[in-house]
């Protein structure tokens, strides 16, 4: 049986993980903006005549000059300088269609490595509806190599690349084929390709007519921010107002589960395990599901239309007015979902020092983790009405966590450029996708890879700490279930002290700390300990046991805390590593500390002096 070794490369969203995931039914992130890959990826997969082949999934690049740190992972992918992996045996460069007058260089370019080439024209589904005429024919001739048209989004569409691989096999695999590596002079290469590209481009319309009058709002200095702010502010609002049928259901079935069990399981500390341990700290967390879901949808929809690009491209003005590099925008926005793909995106930024700066605030953006204990503070001491028109209030304080999060972010850049991180910043250049509509396949995959992550956190790391911290509470066993005398309570006595002048009670210090593994057990460890607070007379649910519990000062403190606080190990694992340093990563940490501790005292003080 013959393999076959290939790896994709071209230009940044020409459709290559599109490809890639297609191909070898991967699930690697797609999203109709540059820069979304930024390390490699390796998967199989069989032709018709049965060449196993595996394929590498590279980050986008022009040409073979990197300049950040994900170009230099796919120029040296291409080149085999990688340890432990063998170079590719060939290249499939993928060229968005509709636009292979600017990238034909990128292929010519790659064409001087001197290994074989197959030249995939994707998205011709975009190309054709727009009315690009190409003469394949001549495009082969000129260039001198394999050329196919594919779309990669449909099975269909990547049969004539599978084809060619096998007609092509021989050509592929032998060495003897190898153009000789040539020394590449970039200004001749240009005008080679402009030359190719008049003959082959038969037809190109100017600009696709919806692009351009869509582009007109949503590009617009003022109306573009408008727009951003627009849908931000609908998407809080429909995080709170749809998810509520959806949490009730998942409540009251978790109350079931409860109330079934104790009715199997005999009075004892094993029933007390797992309705008061499992049940209830598990359940606190996962009841946030639907917002999770929700929130999703929103982004990654916004992800695969194209409108993200444009975000970018509308903020990159107001973060270099910080001395955020425009380039900032996508792994910041990544960072919603979570810090360390954040800060590992942060690589497509080529000025090392904007890349720190990126880096350094990355966390200060809302992670998805962090939702579950919004949510359950602002559901419980925040009215959902409406304030005006359909505006309701709990998605307005929501809004305004986020935005806090992002206004201290570009703070933080501010003071960092001035000094740590001193030095000019670039803008950003980036091409602006043509609007897609979202593929549904794309589309559930990027959902469920989501929901599955959350629940893999809710099965693993949240089980385990809900279990440890529920016999921490539990142990020693004692007749009055008082949190001051248990282990647990004990623990957090240490560090109270610490937490009381910015209003933290014993309840919320025992949360912090296994709030460190992952920031909704906070959520889990709150739903275990008032729990066995409560122990029978408990029916109300967590945040009724809030309610009795804290002040609404104590709430915002709390809730200050969690914009600001470096909490969780992971990313902080991420940031050494990326940033290579120490250094960085303890000033980070330092930094997130003090501001959490400083706001969350300042919120707390305010609140009570205003009478709250
Ligand atoms: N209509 C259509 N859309 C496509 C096709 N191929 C890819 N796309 C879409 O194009 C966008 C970009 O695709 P990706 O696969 O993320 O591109 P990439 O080349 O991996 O991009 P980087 O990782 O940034 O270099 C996604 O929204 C895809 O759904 C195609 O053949 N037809
Ligand atoms: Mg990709």
């Amino acid at each position: 049986m013959t393999s076959l070794k290939l790896a994709l490369v071209g230009a940044p969203n020409s459709g290559k993980t599109t490809l890639f995931n297609g191909l070898t039914g991967g699930l690697a992130k797609t999203a109709n903006y540059s820069g979304v890959t930024v390390e490699t990826r390796s998967g199989h997969f069989k032709t018709p005549i049965g060449v196993d082949v595996e394929v590498m999934d590279l980050p986008g690049i022009y040409g073979l000059e990197a300049h950040s740190v994900d170009e230099r992972v796919a120029v040296d992918a291409i080149a085999g300088n990688i340890e432990g992996k063998t170079p590719p045996d060939a290249l499939v460069v993928v060229v968005d269609a509709a636009h292979l007058r600017t990238h034909l260089h990128t292929v010519l370019q790659m064409k001087t490595l001197g290994k074989p080439i197959i030249l995939a024209l994707n998205m011709i589904d975009l190309a054709e509806r727009d009315g690009v005429k190409l003469d394949i024919d001549a495009l082969e001739k000129e260039v001198g190599v394999p050329v196919v048209t594919t779309r990669a989004t449909r099975s269909a569409g990547r049969q004539s690349l599978l084809k060619v691989i096998d007609d092509q096999i021989q050509n592929l695999k032998s060495q003897q084929s190898q153009i000789p590596q040539q020394k590449v002079d970039i200004k001749q290469l240009q005008s080679e390709a402009r030359a190719i590209a008049n003959k082959v481009v038969l037809f190109e319309p100017v600009m696709n007519k919806v692009t351009r009058n869509i582009d007109k709002v949503v590009l617009h200095p003022v109306g573009g921010i408008v727009t951003l702010f627009v849908i931000l502010f609908f998407m809080f609002q429909a995080v709170f107002s749809w998810a509520t049928p959806f949490m009730d259901l998942i409540e009251v079935s978790a109350e079931a589960l409860g109330n079934g069990v104790a009715a199997v399981i005999p009075d004892g500390l094993f029933q007390d395990l797992i309705v008061e341990g499992v049940i209830a700290g598990v359940g606190s967390v996962v009841v946030f599901l639907p917002q999770i879901i929700i929130l999703f949808c929103f982004i990654l929809l916004l992800d695969a239309s194209g409108y993200m690009a444009r975000a970018a491209f509308v903020m990159d003005e107001a973060m270099m007015r910080v001395g955020l590099n425009g380039r900032a925008f996508i792994p910041l926005l990544s960072s919603f979902a979570c810090a360390i793909p954040g800060v590992m995106a942060a690589r497509t930024i080529e000025n090392e020092k904007d890349r720190l700066t990126t880096i350094m605030v990355a966390p200060l953006m809302t992670c998805s983790a962090r939702i579950p204990v919004y949510v359950l503070i602002i559901g419980a001491f925040f009215s959902n009405d409406q304030v005006w028109g359909p505006i309701r209030l709990q998605g307005l304080v929501m809004f305004g966590l986020y935005l806090a999060g992002i206004v201290s972010a570009i703070l933080v850049a501010f003071v960092l450029k001035k000094t740590a991180t001193k030095g000019p910043s670039q803008p950003l250049i980036m091409e602006l996708p043509t609007y897609k509509v979202p593929q549904p396949r794309d589309f559930f995959l990027g959902l469920w890879s989501r929901v599955w992550a959350f629940l893999k956190r809710a099965g693993t790391i949240i089980f385990a700490t809900s279990v440890i911290l529920w016999a921490l509470v539990t142990f020693p066993l004692r007749d009055e279930p008082e949190l001051r005398t248990s282990i647990a309570g004990k623990i957090g006595s240490v560090i109270e002290p610490i937490f009381a002048p910015i209003g933290f009670n014993l309840e919320m210090v025992i949360s912090l700390i296994p709030g460190m593994a992952a920031r909704e057990v906070a959520v889990s460890v709150l739903g275990t300990v008032y729990a066995i607070e409560g122990g029978e007379e408990n029916t109300e649910g967590l945040s009724a046991a809030l309610q009795n519990a804290w002040s609404l000062p104590t709430a915002l403190a709390f809730l200050a805390w969690f914009v600001y606080a470096p909490q969780c190990f992971a990313t902080l694992a991420t940031v050494r590593r990326e940033t290579n340093s120490w250094k960085w990563t303890l000033m980070m940490t330092a930094y997130l500390f003090g501001l959490a501790y400083a706001v969350s005292g300042i919120t707390y003080w305010v609140a009570k002096g205003a009478g709250l």
